[in-house]
């Protein structure tokens, strides 16, 4: 059976993403050279073809829906021939079944073997791309190291580690003849001398790694990088921007393995002067030649379903502007941001801002969450038991520094609060990005910001920049 649409060209050039139908369907355009300018053009859908995808053929999801088709490709679909089917059948108990827009538009592109820098935003599901590429990549019967995701902190490091472990964890006896895919996190505050033991003994399949404790591995040889078929590095502009990574990372990158023998992929949600960068990956040889740019989404570097806010106060009544938010608000789970102590109000022997806030809050808040803090003074122990307390579900209100503005996933959050503005636009858009991350919700959550007035152009400028309004809020 055929369906028939009638689709007017103009409607057909102003659709605004590439349409993907479900692979039972396949679209013939007929009569007109496509895309035509021709008010007439027809559109014909008929049964039993691949995907389709055209760029100039956008969004059809109102088209698909019109004659009742099924315009989704699945996550099964765009990985069948990829990825091992126990791999998939764990994504999709895990709830992941149709892909996020920058897995349907990276994924192809991995598969076919390609180097990538993927830029798409906070929340969008960068973790699983990569992780798919590996797992379609690696060979359980070899006893060798074959990927490597190097992540700036051992927050992330520990997250990505659970999603992979999820995901490469046999669901059923016969998948368990398989040879199984082992996964080390090798992270800042861990055991080296247990991982040492590990790595002489057997070594993993994957490896998740901060770069400190990866090159003391690596200088030691005691880790090799010779078998490595994939190099992951994730929130790749905050490793390149952070002075004591950068020599370690190009080192990693030219000197520990060659990118004739591996895939590089480089993840972030912000990539300043991404095209300077992706020359530089050339230049560099960090990269091959044709590696590709996916930018998902770029004029819109934020999720929409963030609402901005700022209320203007002088800074001795910020506490109270903050606590008067909370209860205006009552937010089950929000994080409260807070800027780094000062070196000068360090040697004045000041208390950290983390710890006046904390205690601010254990006195004055009233509302039902849990009261947790984040942040680098924390010794690793508690900064793990911290996160551990927040995914155990209930309400939370984080008090972080920075520490949780990179890559922590915490899905529950609705409600993010700058008690001081961020430094940086940059730093605005992962702080921000904590909020907002269900792919597939419309759900409102809430960045808002506490400043005084001689900061409001600061605002303004991460406004302009981001393409953002902030509204402003009268407490
Ligand atoms: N296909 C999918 N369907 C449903 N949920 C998904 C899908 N892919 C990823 N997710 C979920 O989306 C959330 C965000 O994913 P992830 O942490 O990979 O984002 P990210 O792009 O790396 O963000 P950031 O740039 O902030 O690190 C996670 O909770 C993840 O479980």
């Amino acid at each position: 059976m055929a369906a028939t649409l009638s689709v007017s060209a103009t409607q057909l050039l102003s659709l605004p993403r590439p349409v993907f139908l479900s692979r039972k369907l396949h679209v013939h355009a007929y009569g007109f050279p496509f895309p035509s300018r021709s008010p007439s053009s027809r559109l014909v859908i008929s049964e039993n073809r691949a995907i389709c995808s055209a760029p100039e053929l956008l969004n059809s999801t109102s088209m698909a829906e019109e004659v009742g088709l099924d315009e989704t490709v699945t996550l099964r679909d765009l990985c069948g021939n990829h990825v091992p089917d126990h791999v998939l059948r764990r994504v999709e108990e895990v709830g992941y079944v149709i892909p996020t827009d920058v897995q349907r538009q990276a994924l192809p592109t991995l598969f076919s073997g390609l180097d990538c820098v993927l830029h798409a935003q906070t929340g969008s599901g960068k973790t699983l791309t990569y992780l798919l590429l590996i797992f379609s990549v690696i060979n359980t019967q070899r006893s060798a190291v074959q990927a490597l995701i190097v992540v700036p902190t051992r927050e992330l490091g520990m997250q990505v580690t659970k999603v992979a472990r999820t995901l490469a964890a046999k669901p059923t006896e016969s998948d368990l003849e398989q040879n199984s895919c082992t996964i080390m996190a090798l992270l800042d505050g861990g055991s080296l001398k247990r991982h040492k033991t590990w790595l002489k003994a057997e070594p993993p399949t994957i490896v998740v790694a901060t770069i400190g404790s990866l090159c003391q591995m690596l200088e030691k040889r005691i880790l090799t990088l010779e078998s490595m078929q994939v190099l992951v590095i994730d929130e790749v502009d905050f490793m390149f921007n952070s002075s004591k990574e950068v020599s370690s990372l190009r080192k990693l990158l030219t000197s520990y393995s060659s990118i004739n023998n591996r895939q590089t992929i480089f993840a972030s949600a912000s990539i300043p002067q991404h095209r300077r960068f992706v020359h530089d990956c050339i230049q560099q040889k960090w990269t091959k030649s044709n590696v590709v740019h996916v930018h998902v989404n770029p004029v819109e570097p934020m999720p929409s379903c963030l609402h901005h806010r700022f209320v203007i106060c002088s800074k001795n009544m910020r506490l109270h502007a903050l606590l008067s938010l909370l209860q205006t608000d009552a937010p089950e789970s929000g994080i409260i941001f807070v800027g780094e102590q000062s070196e000068k109000s360090k040697k004045a022997g000041n208390a950290p801002p983390t710890t006046l806030l904390m205690d601010f809050l254990t006195a004055s808040y009233k509302g039902d969450s849990d009261i947790l803090l984040l942040e680098e003074d924390m010794n690793f122990n508690l900064r793990a038991t911290s996160l551990s307390e927040l995914r155990q579900g209930g309400g939370y209100l984080l008090v972080s520094t920075d520490l949780a503005a990179r890559g922590v996933d915490l899905p529950e959050t609705t409600h993010i609060y700058n008690f001081d503005l961020p430094r940086t636009v940059t730093n605005y858009l992962h702080r921000a990005g904590r909020t907002g991350r269900k792919p597939f919700s419309d759900e409102k959550c809430f960045v808002t910001n506490i400043l005084t007035s001689e900061e409001r152009f600061v605002l303004q400028r991460y406004e302009n920049e981001l393409m953002f309004n902030c509204e402003e809020l009268l407490i």
